[in-house]
This record gives C-alpha cells, structure tokens and sequence, in this order.
C-alpha cells in the first residue's frame, strides 16, 4: 500500500491558511502555492540518493555527497498542478517537465484527458506529479494510469490539499505510488468540491471562471 505524508511544516501550514483565504487574490494565491510546493519539494525529495565524490577546497581534497540517482520529471496536471511548478525548479532546476492536460466534466466529475507531453525518457526517471487538489482522485488516478500507459516506473503524487475519498482511490489504483499533502481535509461536497479546502484552484490561480 502506498505511503501517504503530510508535510505539516508550520510554514507551510501558515501560507496554506492564507491561500484558504477567499480574499487572497491570484497575484498572493499564485506566490503561495509556489512558496508551498517549494517547501514540500524539500521533503519530496528527502530520500535522493546519494554518492560520494572527492572535491578540491581551497585547502584540501575532500570526500562530499552529491546526488547520484536517477534523474527528475516534473509532471503538472493541467491547469492547476502548474502553479507548483516554478517553486519545484527551483530547488531541482535540473528537473524535466512533462504535462497532462485534465479537466473534470463539471456535471459527472469524470475526468477528461486533454493532453500529453512527456519527456522522452520518462520511464527511467522519477517523477513527481503535482496538483494543488486530490478531491474525488479521479484526475489524479487518470494522470498516472496516463503515465504508467507510456512507460513511467517511478512515480510519486504531491497534492496541497486531499480529502479522504481522493486519497483512498489513488492508493487503491496506485499502491505503488506515495502520496504527500500539505493537509488532509473534511470531506467532499455535493459538487465534489473538497470542504473546507481552498474552492477552485485552476481558476484562483488564473483568474478565469
Ligand atoms: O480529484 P478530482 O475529483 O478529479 O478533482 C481534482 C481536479 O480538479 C481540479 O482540476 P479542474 O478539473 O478544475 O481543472 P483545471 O485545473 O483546469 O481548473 C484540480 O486541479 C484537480 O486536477
Ligand atoms: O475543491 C476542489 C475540488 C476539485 N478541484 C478544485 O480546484 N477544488
Ligand atoms: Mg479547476
């Protein structure tokens, strides 16, 4: 069964409040989870592996660690998994990025594929898929099956925030794939929106309706 964490950092709580905030507008709502998916980048990653390489100091020759394993691939699923891009690179700048273009049909809360655009060594790297909301899990469960269909091995999902049922489904379809949230919240509502959570990512972040 795959492994689910929260990242309950207390920066990173404190930004999630603020991005929860209906009155957070999309220039702070965009900075924030950006902000967030940077610091849970740093958990994400915690068990990198490593090998040792001898350097030059100034002063001497010395052993150090340096990161050895396989290489990264950042997957957003669109729209919305975008936003944590930016603040992933910036701490793995030498990650790929792929994209998965999905939207939920707002009558059935299917999700619909749309696009797909992978690097072409997808198979051999470890990939992070990221998206701000794990609601019912149906997108996030399509995104992976999309990624498994072409090859990927290696997978991890990174979600600011889950509800109970989005999490159950991934790990249900997925047992091979962890899971790492900022916070696990209520419940879903009848719309299948995620409560209290944060309303719509995609369009808090762009500003669209
Ligand atoms: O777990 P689920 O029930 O599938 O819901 C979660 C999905 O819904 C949202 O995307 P949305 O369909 O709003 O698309 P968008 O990112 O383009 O706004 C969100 O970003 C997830 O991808
Ligand atoms: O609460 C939710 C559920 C799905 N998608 C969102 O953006 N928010
Ligand atoms: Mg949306």
């Amino acid at each position: 069964m795959s492994k689910v964490t929260q990242i309950s950092h207390p920066l990173i709580l404190h930004k999630l409040a603020l991005i929860r905030d209906k009155n957070t507008g999309s220039k702070d709502f965009r900075e924030l989870v950006g902000e967030v998916a940077m610091l849970m980048a740093y958990e994400v990653t915690r068990d990198m592996q490593l090998k040792t390489v001898e350097i030059d100091t100034p002063i001497c020759k010395t052993k150090c660690k340096m990161l050895a394993g396989k290489k990264v691939a950042i997957v957003p699923i669109l729209r919305a998994g975008l936003g944590m891009v930016d603040g992933m690179l910036k701490l793995i700048p030498a990650a790929k990025v792929g994209h998965i273009g999905m939207y939920r049909d707002e009558e059935t809360l299917q999700p619909v594929e749309y696009f797909c655009k992978l690097p072409q060594d997808i198979h051999e790297r470890d990939i992070i898929v990221t998206d701000p909301m794990l609601a019912t899990g149906g997108s996030a469960v399509d995104a992976i099956n999309a990624l498994k269909k072409r090859g990927a091995k290696y997978i991890r999902l990174m979600c600011l925030i889950g509800s109970p049922e989005g999490v159950r489904a991934v790990q249900e379809a997925h047992p091979d794939v962890d899971i790492y949230l900022a916070q696990v919240d209520e419940k879903l509502n009848e719309k299948g929106y995620i409560v209290p959570g944060l309303g719509d990512a995609g369009d808090r972040l762009f500003g669209t309706k």
